[in-house]
């Protein structure tokens, strides 16, 4: 287990006359053998954050502990036998390019002092795990983006590490390379029992591989949970902006035209504008239709969006309902009864 604890990183200005909070009292704890994402804009503090679980960013306050050990209380040998336990990959790969594949993957060990035999048994499976086996002796300009960044994969992984930081491991490739290396770190995660730590500023990077996330907003965490629930219920305005792709939670002015005419179309009804959002399985009956049905409420829908994440599909509507008080307020028991997430939106529309 990683518990960083009532961290804070201040940065000083190179003439060092101010100061910058990068990371201001941040305490998370990550589980053994989850796989779980930290997201933000840029400049929000991650690096910053997950460095300090390597120690790679001393805090200047908070402690760091790792399996029980207060990583800011070890001595540099210590730490340095600490650290073979926590493997890193970068978005920029940094590999060596005047060494190959194999030589890359094998410079770890080498340090270690590990015999080239020991090397050998190590380095060869490591590189079937990548598939790279073809590619060992080639060199890191040989090779794709999505290539080296498993070459950095096979290396962080020689030392057996428990925990692997991947910090905008993805950023610099395309979609697909995207999902193929979000794929093996998976299968790492599922077969090695291996901690990953997700830097990253891409939605797709979450919806696709992370369990639990924090969101960081000027150095301090926002929001926090399961990628599910605050997919569902995204509290800050950060979060529901980067989250806006998928959720529609940025009415378009043509949406917000819409709605205000429906609504001055209907002067004596209840009118609503709602976001409601519900995951694949959790959605069993057929709501809007049973509204319809069972409580004479239409809905009209003006926006929708559907998206998988890992396993489960995920959906938000934006829908207007016109009828009385008391049709709307059976309906949203209802809906609330079937694990449907509503917001009501008549304020953004207002506004
Ligand atoms: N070594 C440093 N010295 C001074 N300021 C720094 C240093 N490293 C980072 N910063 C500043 O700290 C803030 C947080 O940076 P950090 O790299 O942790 O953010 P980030 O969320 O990882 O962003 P990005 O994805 O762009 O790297 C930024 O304002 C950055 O300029």
């Amino acid at each position: 287990m990683i518990e960083l604890k009532h961290i804070w990183q201040t940065y000083k200005s190179p003439d060092g006359k101010t100061t910058l909070d990068a990371v201001k009292d941040v305490s998370i704890t990550i589980n053994d053998g989850e796989i779980f994402g930290v997201l933000g804009r840029s400049g929000a503090g991650k690096s910053t954050l997950v460095r300090c679980i390597n120690l790679l960013n001393r805090p200047t306050k908070g402690n760091v502990i790792v399996d029980g050990q207060d990583l800011t209380k070890l001595s540099a040998s210590e730490l340095r036998r600490v650290r073979h336990k926590i493997g890193m990959i970068f978005q920029h790969f940094n590999l060596l390019s005047s060494r190959t594949v194999y030589d890359n993957v094998a410079l770890p060990l080498e340090l270690a002092g590990v015999s080239r035999d020991k090397i050998r048994e190590k380095v060869t499976p490591l590189l079937e795990l990548v598939g790279l086996t073809e590619h060992a002796k080639k060199y890191p300009a040989q090779l794709s983006g999505g290539q080296k960044q498993r070459v950095g994969i096979a290396r962080a992984l020689a030392n057996d590490p428990t925990v692997l930081l991947s910090d905008e491991a993805t950023s610099a490739l395309d979609p697909e390379t995207t999902t193929s290396t979000l794929a093996l770190l998976r299968k790492i995660n599922k077969e090695l029992g291996v901690t990953i730590v997700m830097i990253t500023h891409q939605m797709e990077v979450v919806k696709q591989i992370c369990e639990r996330i924090v969101v960081m907003d000027h150095g301090e965490v926002i929001e926090e949970g399961s990628v599910l629930d605050v997919f569902r219920n995204p509290r800050h305005p950060t979060t529901r902006s980067m989250l806006s792709g998928i959720l529609c939670t940025e009415l378009p002015a043509q949406v917000v035209q819409h709605i205000r005419d429906i609504f001055k179309a209907h002067p004596n009804d209840c009118n609503k504008a709602l976001r409601i959002t519900f995951v694949g399985e959790e959605a069993t009956e057929p709501v809007i239709a049973t509204c319809a049905t069972r409580y004479g409420v239409n809905f009209n829908i003006l926006a929708g969006q559907i998206s998988e994440i890992q396993e489960s599909t995920f959906s938000s509507l934006t829908v207007v309902c016109s009828c009385s008080q008391e049709a709307y307020d059976r309906v949203r028991e209802y809906l609330i009864s079937n694990n449907i997430q509503i917001e009501e939106l008549n304020d953004a529309v207002n506004a």
